[in-house]
């Protein structure tokens, strides 16, 4: 099959009403349908409670589309493809009523069969919708039934492994796509390129040569409306279990002997495997919280004060930790990642800090030391890479200055750069499974990170630790200097756009 070319197919949308549909999908396959990715042959019935009818939902997914987007062209052809049918999972009579549209669809647009299951809905109607999918006989077709499913996937290693039970007797482990949408971001897909197609990188990426790696996710936002789900779930469980430990294990991980889904995975699963396990009182020297205060300059709330959180709530907005990997590659290098709410700048970057030469034979005119050689990936919202070096300063025999070498997506690109879930539907549709979480990565991520968590439960913190706008707890910085290395601000690593 041609990268682009999509099978025919019906998507079923259960959560048709809600946020994540609203802001992201819609938007998405609209794009995937102007950019002429998605078949001509292509249906979708959403479902929800609300007693909607087919005009009121094409409205609500026009104007999803309107608000995010200023291109709107073919956008009521578009609409024309989609159903609606109020449904309440829990009920078991109103299956029958979507298999009977989906029959009808399935005719009507010929789709031969194929299905995609979308479950943007809260996890603990994910069993019972995937036990009723085959009961009710909505997986009984000629074509395919692959179920996507959105995070968090369980909240620890048990109630994980019962998801996973619970999904397993409807859907084969190839036909499920756990949605990790940092997997879909362009430049998280990018480290295996700069990886693996260039001379340049792959033999000095190990410990002779790299000396540590930061992962750096801040985010400007508080926790905003979404208090309830978030004071149950944290920081550590709402990025670093998912998105941060994919992106090390990319990092992380041997080559491949092929680009096949299998194999990448296969890959990653090994660097889990090698990640050193944290014991209960060893968490604290390799793991640091902290929680958002008000800044009241800024008239920025503390978490405690918002909406659905607990007054005297010992969630953690902001997690900072080390992680060793025992193994030949990788012994002694630190990953480091950090991600936090409420911090002054919304930005993802990867740095790759390289060990300092031998000898030095240079100097600098400050005195300052040569800084070390960087690579640093921007994830977002630049997309790019730079290269920081030491070049010799025009006019001084002896001397350097630091220089970058910056690779960044063009204004152009950037417009065509696709969503992460404009990628991810895309290649669910497709059956290329190879940015999507298998069960194995995500058993390995929990086990690691339920010692973290555990640990932390036993134990009070002093919050809140960093105020609103700030940049995160003293703690994070100690955790690195006791290494002997800092934090790369941030902001003095911008990538230079050159268009
Ligand atoms: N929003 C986001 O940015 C992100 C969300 N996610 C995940 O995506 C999933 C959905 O999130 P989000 O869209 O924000 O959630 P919302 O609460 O906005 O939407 C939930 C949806 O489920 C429907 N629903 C609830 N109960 C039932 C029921 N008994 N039967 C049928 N439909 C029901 C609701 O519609 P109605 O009330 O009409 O029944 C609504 O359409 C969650 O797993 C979340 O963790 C993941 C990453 C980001
Ligand atoms: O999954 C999640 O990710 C977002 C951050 O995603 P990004 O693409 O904007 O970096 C985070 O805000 C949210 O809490 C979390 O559930």
């Amino acid at each position: 099959m041609k990268q682009s070319e999509t099978p025919s197919a019906l998507t079923i949308l259960f959560g048709a009403t809600g946020d994540l549909a609203k802001r992201k999908l819609y938007p998405s396959l609209y794009r995937l349908y102007r950019k002429g990715h998605l078949s001509s042959g292509f249906a979708v019935i959403g479902t929800a409670r609300r007693p909607w009818d087919n005009d009121v939902f094409r409205e609500h997914v026009k104007k999803s589309i309107m608000d995010s987007s200023s291109i709107h062209d073919k956008i009521d052809e578009f609409i024309s493809h989609f159903y609606y049918l109020p449904h309440d999972v829990s009920d078991s009579d109103s299956y029958a009523a979507l298999r009977t549209l989906s029959n009808e669809l399935d005719e009507k647009y010929s789709l031969g069969g194929n299905r995609l299951f979308y479950l943007a809905m809260a996890p603990e109607f994910f069993g019972t919708i995937a036990d009723h999918l085959k009961l009710d006989g909505l997986t009984d077709t000629n074509g395919f039934g692959r179920l996507v499913i959105e995070k968090p996937f369980g909240h620890d290693l048990p109630s994980a492994q019962e998801l996973n039970a619970q999904i397993r007797r409807s859907f084969d482990e190839k036909d499920i796509y756990r949605i990790d949408h940092y997997l879909g971001k362009e430049m998280v897909q990018n480290i295996e390129a700069i990886r693996f197609a260039n001379a340049l990188f792959e033999p000095l990426w190990n410990n002779r040569y790299i000396s540590n790696i930061q992962i750096t996710s801040s985010e400007t936002l508080g926790v905003e409306e979404r208090g309830g789900y978030y004071e149950t779930s944290g920081a550590l469980k709402d990025m670093v279990q998912n998105h941060m430990l994919q992106m090390v294990s990319l990092l992380a991980m041997e080559p491949p002997i092929s680009l096949q889904d299998d194999e990448i995975r296969r890959e990653k699963v090994r660097a889990f495997r090698s990640m050193r396990p944290l014991k209960p009182e060893t968490v604290n020297d390799y793991f640091v919280r902290g929680q958002y205060g008000p800044n009241e300059d800024e008239q920025l709330p503390g978490y405690r004060e918002e909406l659905n959180v607990n007054p005297e709530s010992n969630t953690e907005t902001y997690v900072a930790g080390k992680i060793m990997f025992d193994n030949f590659r990788w012994a002694g290098v630190p990953f480091y990642i950090r991600t936090g709410k409420r911090m002054p700048l919304k930005s993802t970057k990867i740095v790759v800090q390289f060990k300092d030469i031998p000898m030095n034979l240079y100097y600098r005119p400050d005195d300052k030391e040569m800084e070390p050689n960087l690579l640093v990936i921007h994830i977002q919202p630049e997309e790019g890479i730079t290269l920081h070096l030491n070049a010799k300063r025009a006019g001084h025999q002896l001397q350097t200055t630091p220089v970058k070498l910056s690779y960044a997506n063009s204004g152009v690109d950037i417009m065509n750069t696709p969503e992460a879930y404009e990628k991810l539907i895309h290649d669910a549709m497709r059956g290329d499974s190879t940015n999507f979480t298998h069960w194995d990565e995500v058993s390995l991520s929990w086990s690691f990170i339920d010692v973290i968590s555990e640990a932390w439960r036993n134990e009070k913190a002093e919050f809140p630790n960093y105020p609103a706008n700030t940049k995160g707890p003293k703690a994070s910085d100690e955790l690195l200097e006791q290494d002997g290395f800092f934090w790369w601000p941030l902001n003095m690593l911008d990538v230079d756009i050159c268009n």
